[in-house]
């Protein structure tokens, strides 16, 4: 698909953006910059650098152009100026604006559905995750193939180029939906093989990671499990859910890596990962996975506890894993510290005004009544409290699923290792 073309580093110049959001009676301004902060890293894990970010207050969006048209013009100025490939706007655009901001703007149009799918689009490395990914791409077109948005116009790169004629526009929409069921039948016979090794796999107790993208729950699978799971400070660096065994005192369990949650996920991304959320649906035991330095941690919790009742997996037994405490405020023996020039900026944005690890333990003591616990992934700090509790729990629903399991072992000779 055209639109979904990689932007990448490799391309000899790097593809340029501004960002645009509202300030409106429902999102304060602090908000609208940090959802801003976030908008910025999704577009630069595009490969695609932001040179300036556009806000203004508005009650709410204006239905031709979003913004208003002072911001407009003063938008406009700035992209002929610095010749800008792209203005992303952080909501969802309906299909007249895009229409109205391209001819006003004279550039390609995003939002932020659109970028998260392209990263996904990048991220997928099995057929599974690429065909889910394709599928959320059609989807997310099918309503928006107007004459200014289709991906099936000349070979001109990037992402969401100037379309065809309304006669073409027909055909363009006949051949989306075939793709469509296409790739729903491709993605049906996928997941019937997916059931098939799930079901052999039911011996075990499964435990998935959870968590909003960039928490550090590869990370903790790598501890955990000892093996080479993909970490990067990138939004979405995993896509495909890993699954590995792990043993603790004789208990093996199956522990799963999944995919990120964000604010605003694109629902036809979380439609068309069903299957690859069944790993979480089908778990005993969530690790939701929090990063403690984030100043939002708990609007963060919030979103993927929303996401997790989405997907009907939300009610289940729950260890709450507050991860990356090394970035807490130094007040704690237990603090490592990290060198400045290792972090980000994204990072050190982020850590502005913290609390320290005591804070952060009363004020989760108060909101959660869940299990929780404390750790840095990264530097290896308090994981024999994550082991311990993580033993108890897997025990107890081990033997509550197969209380028969001991004799088992002593009868087929086997030590459960
Ligand atoms: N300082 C610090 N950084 C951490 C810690 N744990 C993970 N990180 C960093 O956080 C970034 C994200 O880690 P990942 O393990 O990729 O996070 P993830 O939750 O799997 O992210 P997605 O797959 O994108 O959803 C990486 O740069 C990690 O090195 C920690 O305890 N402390
Ligand atoms: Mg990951």
């Amino acid at each position: 698909m055209n639109y979904t073309q990689k932007l990448h580093t490799t391309d000899k110049k790097q593809e340029t953006a501004v960002l645009v959001a509202l300030a409106t009676s429902k999102q304060s301004i602090e908000k609208t910059k940090e959802y801003l902060d976030e908008l910025a890293f999704l577009a630069e894990t595009s490969g695609v650098k932001t040179l300036h970010r556009f806000t203004q207050k508005l009650d709410k969006p204006d239905s031709r152009t979003f913004v208003g048209k002072g911001k407009l013009e003063e938008i406009t100025a700035f992209v002929k100026d610095k010749a800008v490939d792209m203005v992303i706007f952080d909501d969802d655009l309906s299909p007249s604006q895009v229409r109205n901001l391209e001819t006003e703007l004279q550039c390609k149009i995003l939002d932020r559905s659109l970028l998260i799918l392209n990263i996904f689009s990048i991220r997928a490395q099995t057929s599974q995750a690429k065909t889910q990914v394709e599928l959320a791409q059609y989807q997310y077109l099918l309503p928006r193939l107007t004459r200014m948005w289709s991906h099936l116009s000349k070979q001109k790169g990037g992402i969401g180029m100037r379309g065809p004629g309304e006669k073409e526009l027909e055909t363009d929409r006949r051949i989306v939906r075939d793709k469509i069921s296409l790739l729903r039948d491709k993605l049906d016979k996928i997941e019937k093989q997916g059931f098939t090794q799930r079901k052999s796999r039911d011996k075990m107790v499964r435990v998935a990671l959870v968590g909003y993208t960039n928490v550090g729950k590869s990370t903790l699978m790598r501890l955990v499990s000892k093996t080479d799971v993909f970490a990067e400070n990138k939004l979405f660096a995993t896509v495909d859910s890993t699954v590995r065994k792990v043993v603790f005192n004789q208990i093996p369990f199956l522990l799963t890596d999944t995919v990120g949650f964000i604010r605003k996920l694109p629902t036809t991304l979380v439609e068309s990962f069903k299957s690859t959320l069944d790993e979480i649906r089908e778990a005993d035991l969530l690790l939701h996975v929090v990063d403690a330095s984030h100043s939002s941690y708990e609007e963060q919790i919030d979103i993927v506890n929303t996401t997790l009742a989405e997907i009907a997996a939300a009610d289940k037994p729950t260890i709450l894993v507050f991860n990356k405490i090394d970035l807490l405020a130094a007040s704690s023996g237990t603090n490592g510290h990290l060198e400045e020039d290792e972090q980000d900026t994204y990072n050190v944005e982020h850590q502005e005004g913290h609390m320290s690890l005591e804070g952060l333990k009363d004020s989760v003591m108060n909101h959660h009544a869940t299990d929780t616990v404390f750790i840095s992934a990264e530097k290896g700090l308090n994981m024999d409290a994550l082991r311990e509790l993580l033993l108890e729990k897997v025990s107890q629903i081990h033997y509550t699923i197969f209380p028969n399991y001991l004799k088992d072992q002593v009868f087929s000779g086997e030590n459960g290792q």
